[in-house]
């Protein structure tokens, strides 16, 4: 076991905003989206990552980063980052930003993180989640007055789900926009990769490729492209190994990343789903993604505002070898229900020790 190495479990952030500018959110309607990339570069250079690819479409800009992704959509902003970046010094530059140059107020924050493989590593304030909530407090608008922080617990040793949500209203629904309403996120944490799968994400010495050309050949070879097989890929492998893509499928986002060094070896799969989706779609493709990494343990959290999607997560994963070891579930502001489940593969020495 390293004593110490990259830390793949990210932090993510997650801010919507509103705003009634004609000339920003008119006819185009394109919002967030309208930050130019100086602006962007600067968020970003408070985190500490840099744009390594980027993909649009007719809804959003997708971003994969040095560390993750940034998603920017008209009216909400996805910023995922590993390693020791400081994610949460991205909220004042682009609170400003979408105000003063966008005309854009922030209606409503989620942050979210599991357990990190290497706590001492991480700089101030992640340290220690008190010190993170205490951290955004200080960073919103008093205008997110509701405002709730939970770890949810697990009964998989070093795992957990960190939550802070804060909205402008007291509801658990984000806008009361229906179309919102229907979506729900899934954030799977992946650890313990099988070996075997893990060596698909080193590049191969000598392979003459770059990031971009070796990523898409990882995408191909892994299987990643059939996760769903709809979605446009932008993808990038990192040297000597590691690899991140983003997934766009009309209105929705997914993503993955990978770290596969051995000792701590890491990866995350998020998407986007609506609650009116054919039930057998999450089952195929949390099915494709077990086949992608094979991991010991892995860790499902759902957010939804109006549906038992979770519910759907048990079945895929159980038929697959997976036993699910603990389930919680609480209400945020903004968010709705969150559903933390961590699951055990049956044939791993994490399933044979501790059941
Ligand atoms: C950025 S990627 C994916 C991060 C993601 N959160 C994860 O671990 O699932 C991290 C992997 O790329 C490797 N890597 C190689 N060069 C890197 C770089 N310049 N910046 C970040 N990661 C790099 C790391 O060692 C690690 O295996």
């Amino acid at each position: 076991m390293a004593v110490s190495g990259f830390e793949g479990f990210e932090k993510r952030l997650e801010l919507h905003f509103f705003g009634d500018d004609p000339k920003n959110m008119g006819t185009l309607g394109l919002g967030l989206r309208l930050l130019d990339f100086d602006s962007i570069q600067e968020v970003l250079d408070e985190v500490q990552c840099t744009v390594v690819s980027a993909v649009a479409n007719h809804y959003f800009d997708a971003y994969v980063l040095s560390e993750s992704s940034l998603f920017v959509y008209p009216t909400k902003i996805i910023i995922k980052t590993c390693g020791t970046t400081q994610l949460l010094k991205s909220i004042p530059p682009l609170l400003r930003h979408a105000s003063l140059d966008l005309g854009l107020t922030l209606s409503s924050c989620r942050y979210t993180r599991g357990n990190f493989i290497f706590p001492r590593a991480q700089p101030f304030p992640y340290t220690n989640f008190q010190n993170e909530v205490v951290y955004l407090e200080e960073s919103l608008p008093a205008a997110l007055c509701y405002r709730k922080a939970s770890v949810m617990p697990s009964k998989t040793p070093s795992h957990a789900w960190h939550v802070f949500s804060a909205s402008t209203q007291n509801t658990t629904c984000r806008f009361g926009d229906s179309d919102e309403d229907d979506f729900y996120t899934l954030e799977i944490c992946m650890t313990e990769l099988d070996r075997d799968l893990a060596r698909n994400f080193f590049r191969r010495p000598g392979d003459d490729k770059n990031g971009d050309s070796a990523g898409k050949e990882m995408t191909e070879l892994t299987g990643i492209s059939q996760i769903n097989p709809r979605a446009l890929i932008c993808d990038f492998a990192f040297d000597p190994c590691g690899y991140s893509m983003n997934g766009i499928d009309g209105d929705r986002h997914s993503t993955i990343h990978v770290t596969p060094e051995d000792g701590y070896s890491y990866a995350s799969f998020e998407c986007v789903g609506s609650v009116y989706d054919d039930r057998e779609d999450v089952v195929r493709m949390l099915k494709k993604v077990v086949q992608v990494f094979r991991p010991a343990t892995m860790s499902v959290s759902t957010t939804c505002e109006s549906h038992e999607v979770w519910t759907r997560v048990a079945g895929a994963l159980e038929p697959l070898g997976f036993k699910c070891r603990s389930c919680a579930a609480d209400e945020f502001p903004a968010a709705g229900t969150v559903v933390y489940q961590t699951f055990v593969d049956r044939r791993s020495n994490n399933y044979n020790n501790k059941s």
